[in-house]
């Protein structure tokens, strides 16, 4: 039997910044909770940008099982751990230092190989080998989250339109020394990793990305490598969008609730479609 297709993403749009940030919080929380109980941990995939800033709502938060955390980074820019461009960093200063996740558990690149990036990645991949092997029987490692930002041209992780990193399909990790923009040097986790969490969620916010989540949610046969980010059954995405970056898409959001399979998925896109379209017979009238 063929595999069930993805299910659709599920789209959540938030009145402001700090809404969106709670928001997030308590899904981040939900997804560990149900992490915990159904594998005894938590394994989180962090990328960089404006992500950190935007996960300030889990600093603080009581009942969460920090211990239970593995923390990695979607992508890292080939850069010491303490420099500002470092994801690893912004994501240190916003949310990590916050919060007593053991160090242990936080995976960084090694900083011994930022001279060779394919050192820098093969090392990096074999961190996720060594954790994933282990408890995960698949071609590719299964994280339980991705949380991803979107770029200004429609990228994610270090993963650019047009392009090569995008069509690796062997290598859990890959590197690139012509990123461009930001840090030329990068390594970066790959689309089948993308493809085979249990949940993406992509964290947007602001005007400027207005028109560009109206390509990617609207046209995704644009084929931009945010839209490519459909998980495998059963993996889900989801978009939490702020009402600036929101203003240009037509695709119909969901009311934020916590949404576990994806049954549920494709009835909430389907019932918010349904919405869309009475609302917008109404307003024909
Ligand atoms: O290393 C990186 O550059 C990031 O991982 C990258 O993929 C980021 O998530 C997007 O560029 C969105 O960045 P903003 O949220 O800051 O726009």
């Amino acid at each position: 039997m063929p595999p069930p297709p993805p299910a659709p993403p599920v789209f959540y749009s938030f009145p402001d910044n700090q809404k969106l940030v709670d928001s997030l919080a308590n899904f981040v929380i939900k997804a560990q909770r149900d992490a915990v109980e159904k594998r005894g941990k938590f394994t989180i995939a962090l990328s960089g940008g404006s992500l950190a800033a935007n996960l300030r709502g889990l600093a603080g938060q009581e009942n969460v099982q920090w211990d239970k955390w593995e923390v990695f980074f979607c992508d890292e820019r080939a850069v010491p751990l303490d420099s500002e461009d470092s994801n690893y960093h912004s994501n240190y200063v916003s949310f990590l230092q916050h919060v007593p996740i053991p160090p242990k558990q936080i995976h960084t690149i090694n900083p011994a190989y930022l001279d060779d990036l394919e050192e820098l990645a093969d090392d990096y991949e074999k961190q996720l080998v060594g954790h994933f092997a282990a408890s995960n029987a698949a071609r590719y490692p299964t994280f339980d989250l991705m949380l991803l930002g979107m770029g200004k041209e429609g990228e994610t992780c270090s993963l650019f339109a047009g392009h090569e990193v995008l069509s690796e399909r062997d290598a859990w990790v890959t590197s690139l020394d012509d990123a461009p923009n930001g840090p030329k040097r990068r390594i970066t986790m790959t689309i089948p990793v993308l493809t085979h969490c249990y949940r993406a969620v992509f964290v947007v916010s602001g005007s400027e990305k207005a028109e560009l989540l109206h390509t990617v949610l609207d046209e995704p046969e644009t084929g931009l490598p945010c839209s490519r980010v459909r998980p495998a059954a059963p993996g889900l995405v989801f978009w939490f969008a702020d009402a600036d970056a929101a203003r240009l898409t037509k695709y119909p959001p969901t009311t934020f609730r916590w949404i576990d399979n994806q049954k549920e998925a494709e009835e909430a896109v389907a019932a918010a479609k349904e919405r869309a379209a009475r609302r917008a017979a109404q307003d024909a009238e």
